[in-house]
């Protein structure tokens, strides 16, 4: 079986063109060994493209324990870039994902992703939570450079208040309009190295605690990411229109032997 692989500000993904629907996408194990980084290929999710009647094509994420997962931001930009690669469309696309259906514009060197609108913010045992196509925590530090985001990203990840666990992001601001990004990833169970719906929630919460305005401008370890958005219904925790917007590209193709 080919697979190819893409990376979108260093969050890595498996690749792979199932339009004929015959990948076997209930193996756990399967998916698991083919992110797995010393047995495998080595990435932090596998994404599978497949056809649908009323979009341009449909997304389907793993995470890298195997499971499959909820929305993926960077790994929404890079199956955007790939169907472009494969030619499915031209500039603009319409694709359907866990969360339903997203747009997106193709640039040489951007893809904007349309996120799912946001219908709040929470408190849960003081942590600001919400949900931007994935389960995120948002937190702001004064040296994030310092932080073990795998201890402390671990603890707030396995915290009872969220079941079915959560991202965790750190955020550190650099300057009026700029965030500086750190994330530890549910079904990564690591540190990645940018997560599209995790600096999504950052931006949203810079606005909404910080009054930084739109848009938001973030560094992630893999890159810089922008997020613009418009707040809805006269509310600082309710969001549409929200744009995530930075590169996504192909590193390499190759063929699983086993
Ligand atoms: N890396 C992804 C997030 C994956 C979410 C996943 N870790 C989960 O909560 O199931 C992103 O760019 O948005």
């Amino acid at each position: 079986m080919d697979f190819f692989k893409y990376q979108g500000t260093g969050n890595d993904f498996v690749m792979i063109d199932d339009r004929a629907g015959t990948f076997p996408r209930t193996d756990q194990a399967v998916i698991e060994r083919l992110c797995d980084r010393r047995f495998g290929i080595g990435a932090d999710g596998l994404i599978l493209l497949q056809t649908d009647p009323d979009y341009d094509f449909r997304m389907v994420y793993f995470n890298a324990d195997g499971a499959e997962g909820s929305m993926c931001g960077n790994g929404g930009r890079c199956i955007v870039r790939f169907a472009h690669d494969l030619g499915l469309f031209d500039k603009e696309t319409r694709f359907l994902a866990v969360d339903g259906e997203h747009t997106a514009v193709v640039t040489d060197s951007d893809i904007s992703l349309k996120m799912g609108d946001v219908s709040g913010v929470e408190s849960r045992n003081g942590l600001t939570f919400l949900n931007t196509g994935s389960p995120h925590v948002v937190q702001f530090t004064e040296d994030l450079a310092s932080l073990d985001v795998v201890a402390q990203g671990r603890a707030i990840r396995n915290d009872a208040a969220f079941s079915g666990g959560t991202n965790v992001n750190f955020g550190q601001v650099i300057d009026d309009h700029t965030v500086r990004v750190r994330t530890y990833e549910r079904g990564v169970e690591d540190e990645t190295y940018s997560c599209g719906t995790g600096v999504t929630a950052v931006a949203l919460i810079a606005y909404r605690q910080l009054a930084m305005p739109d848009p938001v401008f973030i560094q992630t370890i893999g890159g810089n990411l922008r997020v613009s958005f418009k707040p809805m219904n006269g509310s600082d925790s309710q969001f549409g229109s929200i744009y995530l917007t930075g590169p996504a590209q192909r590193v390499f193709t190759g063929t699983i032997t086993r």
